[in-house]
């Protein structure tokens, strides 16, 4: 398999859930991602950023197959996966794992780290003969910077970091090319979030790893991401090279986003303006007509209630904005009145 093709792609993809409601009205399905592309390439790695609710971990979790979409393709290797029968698509989810936000609920309790960290090649049996799994376990356990020694603990014998390191060994246990790492470190102490990444990003330079990496704090994923996509209500408003997208963003939602970011130096950097976010974020059973974003949006004209702006380019990454060029120079050219 060529590096060069062995990336996921997710086209249009939409995730639902049945609808709450009575025994007699059933609601709307909720579209928890809605029409939704992206793209993870080996060696490269594209951060994914949005409030709590707004589709991540559903798109995670769709991606490495645990649900399954409403509609949209996911294709990885040049293979289309969500169409694939079921053989073949248990060979190609293979090589597309997950790290899971929280070491302490994604180990079973009651397995040992040996267990845990083999758990792929029990469902995948043709990939490693049994007699190695001792020693493949010690060196999978080294990769991640644990002892050998380790793996007869039980999860609840381990501090968060280094259960955060199983983690990531069973993610690896199968060589995978794609990881999705959901929130990977936002459950773990300040102290040991820096260990963790720094790790992740040494495992994605001498392996080649391609990073789907989500996170809701944009301070963290703008340090290890190449390209960053902004998520909101279940889809991309905006999306491009990370230095782009994170020192002039385009799109109102990421301006807040960002300026909200903590900034780990700030005497460092000039002030930024901080844009504060009212409002809740609209359910995604009955998200606003029009841009979703709208009826949150300093800049929104009667425009943005009638027509759903779609990704378009504008100055080297991806927005979907009416006014993303008036929002790149601070909304200088709209009426103060509706800002
Ligand atoms: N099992 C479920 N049944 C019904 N609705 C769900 C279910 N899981 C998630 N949702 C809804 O789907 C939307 C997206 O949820 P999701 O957990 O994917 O978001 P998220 O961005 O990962 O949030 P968080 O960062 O809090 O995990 C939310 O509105 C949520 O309420």
């Amino acid at each position: 398999m060529s590096t060069a093709t062995a990336r996921l792609e997710v086209r249009q993809l939409r995730v639902s859930y049945p609808a709450g409601g009575g025994p007699f009205h059933r609601g709307p399905d909720i579209h928890a991602v809605d029409r939704l592309s992206l793209t993870v390439t080996p060696g490269r790695t594209l951060g994914l950023v949005g409030e709590s609710g707004c589709g991540k971990s559903t798109l995670a979790r769709t991606i490495v197959g645990l649900r399954r979409p409403a509609g949209g393709e996911i294709w990885y290797d040049g293979r289309r996966v969500d169409h694939a029968d079921p053989a073949t698509r248990r060979r190609l989810t293979a090589e597309i794992q997950m790290v899971y936000q929280d070491p302490y609920s994604s180990l079973n309790p009651r397995k040992k780290v040996s267990f845990i960290v083999t758990e792929g090649w029990r469902v995948h049996r043709d990939r490693v003969p049994r007699h190695e799994w001792a020693d493949r376990t010690a060196d999978l356990l080294a990769r991640v910077g644990l002892a050998a020694e380790l793996a007869d603990r039980y999860p609840h014998q381990l501090s968060g970091g280094q259960r955060q390191r199983v983690g990531i060994a069973r993610a690896l246990a199968l060589s995978p090319r794609i990881v999705v790492c959901d929130e990977p470190v936002s459950a773990l102490d300040v102290s040991v979030q820096a260990q963790t990444l720094n790790l992740l990003a040494d495992l994605r330079e001498d392996l080649g790893l391609g990073y789907l990496f989500i996170a809701h704090d944009l301070s963290v994923v703008r340090h290890i991401s190449d390209d960053l996509a902004v998520m909101y209500l279940g889809r991309i408003v905006e999306t491009g090279p990370a230095a782009a997208v994170y020192d002039n963003p385009a799109h109102p939602y990421t301006q807040a986003l960002i300026s909200a970011a903590p900034v780990p130096r700030p005497w460092a950097v000039p002030p930024r303006e901080r844009i504060v976010l009212t409002g809740e974020v609209p359910s995604p059973a009955s998200p606003p007509s029009g841009c979703r974003f709208r009826t949150r949006c300093r800049l929104a004209q009667p425009r943005c209630a009638e027509i759903e702006p779609e990704l378009r380019t504008v100055a080297g990454r991806e927005v979907a904005c009416h006014y993303a060029e008036t929002s790149l120079t601070g909304g200088a050219t709209l009426d103060p009145a509706v800002r």
